[in-house]
């Protein structure tokens, strides 16, 4: 479509696609859709299970896995082989299956989210065209559509008219600042073939989204015919990972340069100290196994999947990405707009000033001519909440005017203005906007100007909304207005507007503090206004700042921001090592929304803020924000769980059995032992994705340091293989010397059965939060395993044997030495902790 695009003009592309300026039929467009088909992208996210399983393999201790296995094989190490195919397999089944979970929770919920398009249909050919909003989904080729700030460009489309229109093409260019785009008539005409099509003026693409100005164009190409769709194939994942993702990556790598470097040292000692060969190499093979955390992938998309489903059910957030859910759980400072977050953005006419400060009626009516004007010239689908009130308190004023021209609002000017006719060969401009902006482009004198800042300043600290009014007379001219012409401009007053508090905002705010996230509200809207909507809500000595100020970084508000200074502050903050959510419902918000760690928006936010928003809040309730973020440090709390148990036991573990293989005449342990072992804990492990952690790790933003994490399992690793050596030496010393320990298979069994307690064991006291829960439960299993395993049918074909009776007291009096040591190493570690 774009070449073709590129070389039509409007007129030639409306022919082609058997439409005019006043858009289809409303039959005619029913018996297009039935051709075309709706107008969904591919759904990318519905993935086929061989795909998902295929893609559960590209992670790297999966990988890992799977390369030891085939090694396994190559040297014929059959029962090796297949228990570590079969974990992989276990692996990936589970994952796929928990990401099939997600997706299909979330699947129903999006659709609560999906947009709407304005479009231009005929009742019947001779009938006069009506806009009304439809589903994106009912569109065709040939629609004339609308666009205004803050919405998704429903298709490909072809500009017919644009005024001030700005486009964020971020999506399809990766180009965060957004884009002029006007309906020239003969574009891209000297473009060289084959010139990127996202840069051609008169084209908007399904995908982008509408900063500033407004637009009438006819769509050109739907559904999988869009450019949006051939690009999904390509690109995906437009954030970097998390903070929590990227420790838990760190801490990954560390790992998988040690599994790597085992086998080689295994056969390295062996070889040296035992004089062994190449026999050792499954043995090897199976002890780097065993340090894997293989089941990573699984608790982490399980608990992921679950949080997710959880919030959908009982709180109504729709998490669109899901690994959003951990840099939720980590953000300490949540900033947020005010209007249409903490207030309801319905504002209504308070009051019209004139410029001594007494009421004027004439100002709220030049300001509502204003308003019909540019809804008119520009032709917003939608009039924005302020001149929609204007209008309402107003009535029927502006037609008494024949309209010139208009400059739509842009919240990076503040101003928005319209062009009247006015008598004997005149035009008049109205300009409202922010007081200072509109006082900055009136000819007044110093004095003047500051008295009316302080008329202004006065009535925003009572709370109020407000909005300054100016006109200027000009010689008629057919040469179009731009924002240039806004100045010079004659005073004529305020009107002011009262906004209520959004239900709940209080509280909200209240529970974010409780959960020691830090509150920083950026808004576009005067200081005071600000200050007083917070000190309202119970934010008491809020340190107030106006964007650009060098205390900005710093303040709790900051007003008169523009969209760039909103996302400016949260990247600062974010460099400052701050883990930054933001929460915004309007078109001011999304580069701050997408400058974000995570990304919030309420269900009402304009479309393309709620598509740049990782999480959108379904139900106009701030509250569940606190519960998001609970269920993201859930969730977090939990994989750190896991990995702090699991790889403090396999440390232990593969320590004590390389020393003891260097010590003892024969391996500790058989390869398929270790294996089974594995198995077993891995089985038990799975208990993290299902636990309830205990309230401290809920109570703050989750961080996961790996130095610190690293010297965590290093000391309880090295404590384990403390406990597990110690076994060793009750056995050789109670079974009485080198005999016994001859006794291989007594050996093992022993061996197996310690090392099932000692990790039950782990599980149970490592884990923190007080009730046991399902890991109670499972580490029990794992300790019932572990001491009936060795004597059943199974162990028998594993190459274990009951135990002689002495064996489970000995072991008994190496685990009451143990726990109560893994106690005070865990409390004092606590103690460290900030
Ligand atoms: N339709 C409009 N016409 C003229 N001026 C407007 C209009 N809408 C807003 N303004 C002015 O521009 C200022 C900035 O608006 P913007 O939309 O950036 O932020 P906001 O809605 O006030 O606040 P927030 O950033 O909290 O959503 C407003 O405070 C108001 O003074």
């Amino acid at each position: 479509m774009a070449s073709e695009g590129a070389a039509a003009t409007a007129l030639q592309v409306l022919r082609a696609l058997e439409t005019g300026p006043r858009g289809l039929t409303e039959a005619e467009a029913a018996a297009r859709l039935a051709g075309t088909g709706e107008n969904v992208p591919p759904a990318p996210h519905t993935a086929s299970w061989p795909l998902r399983c295929a893609r559960a393999l590209r992670d790297p201790f999966t990988a890992v896995l799977l390369t030891l296995g085939l090694v396994s094989a190559l040297v014929a190490s059959w029962g090796t082989a297949v228990v570590i195919l079969a974990l992989v397999a276990v692996s990936c089944g589970l994952r796929a299956a928990g990401e099939h979970r997600a997706d299909r929770s979330l699947a129903a919920l999006r659709e609560l989210v999906a947009g709407t398009a304005t479009v231009l249909r005929r009742a019947g050919a001779d009938a006069a065209p009506r806009a009304r909003e439809i589903p994106v989904a009912d569109l065709v080729p040939g629609d004339v559509v609308r666009l205004g700030p803050g919405d998704l460009v429903p298709a490909d489309v072809r500009l017919l008219r644009a005024r001030g229109l700005t486009v964020h093409q971020a999506v399809l260019t990766g180009e965060s600042a957004p884009v002029a785009k006007a309906a020239v008539e003969t574009p891209g005409a000297d473009a060289p073939p084959g010139a990127d099509p996202f840069e051609e003026p008169h084209l908007c693409f399904q995908g982008s989204g509408v900063a500033t100005g407004s637009a009438t164009a006819v769509v050109v190409a739907t559904g999988e015919r869009t450019r949006f769709a051939a690009a999904q194939h390509t690109a995906d994942g437009r954030r970097e990972a998390s903070a929590f993702d990227r420790s838990v990556h760190g801490i990954s790598w560390v790992l998988i340069r040690f599994m790597l470097l085992t086998p080689p040292l295994v056969l390295m000692a062996n070889a040296a100290l035992r004089g062994r060969g190449l026999e050792t190499l499954p043995f090897a093979v199976a002890v780097a196994v065993g340090l894997t955390p293989e089941m990573l992938p699984v608790i982490v998309t399980t608990c992921l999947a679950r949080a997710a489903a959880l919030l959908a059910r009982a709180h109504r957030v729709v998490v669109r990405r899901l690994p959003a859910l951990h840099d939720l759980g980590a953000v300490d400072v949540l900033c947020l707009d005010k209007t249409g977050t903490l207030t309801q953005d319905r504002p209504v006419v308070d009051s019209a000033l004139g410029r001594d400060g007494h009421a004027d009626p004439d100002v709220l009516r030049w300001a509502a001519v204003g308003a019909w004007w540019t809804l008119q010239l520009a032709e917003l689908p939608a009039p924005d909440a302020l001149d929609e009130a204007l209008l309402a308190a107003a009535g029927a004023v502006g037609e008494e005017y024949d309209g010139v021209g208009a400059v739509p609002f842009d919240p990076g000017r503040r101003t928005a203005t319209a062009v009247v006719a006015g008598g004997l060969g005149s035009h008049v401009l109205v300009t409202k906007g922010a007081a200072e902006d509109v006082l900055a482009r009136c000819d007044l004198d110093p004095a003047a100007r500051e008295r009316l800042l302080a008329l202004a300043a006065r009535e925003a600290g009572a709370g109020l909304r407000v909005l300054a009014v100016a006109t200027a007379e000009r010689p008629a001219r057919t040469r179009p207005y731009t924002a240039a012409d806004e100045r010079g401009l004659v005073f004529r007053g305020l009107v002011t507007f009262r906004d209520a508090l959004a239900p709940g905002a209080a509280e909200a705010l209240r529970g974010l503090a409780g959960l020691g996230i830090g509150v920083r509200v950026l808004t576009g809207d005067h200081p005071a206004t600000a200050a007083r909507a917070c000190r309202d809500l119970g934010l008491d000595a809020v340190r107030v700042a106006v964007a650009g100020d060098p205390a900005d970084l710093t303040a709790d508000v900051v007003a008169r921001c523009t969209p760039k200074d909103k996302a400016r502050i949260v990247s600062a903050l974010r460099a400052a090592g701050h883990t930054v959510g933001f929460l915004g419902d309007g078109v001011n918000d999304v580069p701050a929304l997408r400058a974000a760690d995570v990304g919030i928006a309420p269900r009402t936010a304009v479309d393309l803020a709620r598509e740049t928003a990782d999480v959108v809040l379904a139900e106009k309730d701030l509250g569940a924000i606190g519960h998001a973020v609970t269920a993201g440090r859930h969730s977090s709390a939990n994989i750190a769980s896991y990995l702090r148990v699991t790889l403090s036991s396999n440390l232990g573990n593969v320590i004590a059995m390389l020393l003891a293989g260097l010590l003892l005449p024969f391996l500790p342990m058989l390869p398929v032992q270790v294996l089974a072992q594995n198995l077993c804990f891995d089985a038990a492990q799975l208990a993290f994705a299902h636990d309830r952690p205990g309230p401290a790790a809920l109570r703050r933003p989750t961080v996961l340091r790996p130095r610190a994490f690293l010297r965590f399992i290093t000391g309880f690793g090295v404590l384990n293989a403390v406990a597990d050596l110690a076994t060793f030496g009750v056995l050789a010393i109670a079974l009485r010397g080198p005999d016994a320990l001859d006794d291989r298979a007594v050996f093992h069994s022993a061996w197996f059965t310690e090392n099932l307690l000692t990790q039950a064991l782990v599980m149970y006291l490592l884990r923190g939060g007080s009730r046991p829960g399902p890991i109670g439960w499972a580490a029990a299993a794992l300790a019932a395993v572990g001491l009936l395993l060795p004597a059943s049918p199974l162990g028998a074909v594993l190459g274990m044997t009951g135990l002689p009776p002495a064996c489970p007291l000995l072991l008994a009096a190496v685990l009451a030495l143990y726990a109560p040591a893994l106690r005070a190493v865990r409390a004092r570690h606590d103690r460290r902790l900030p």
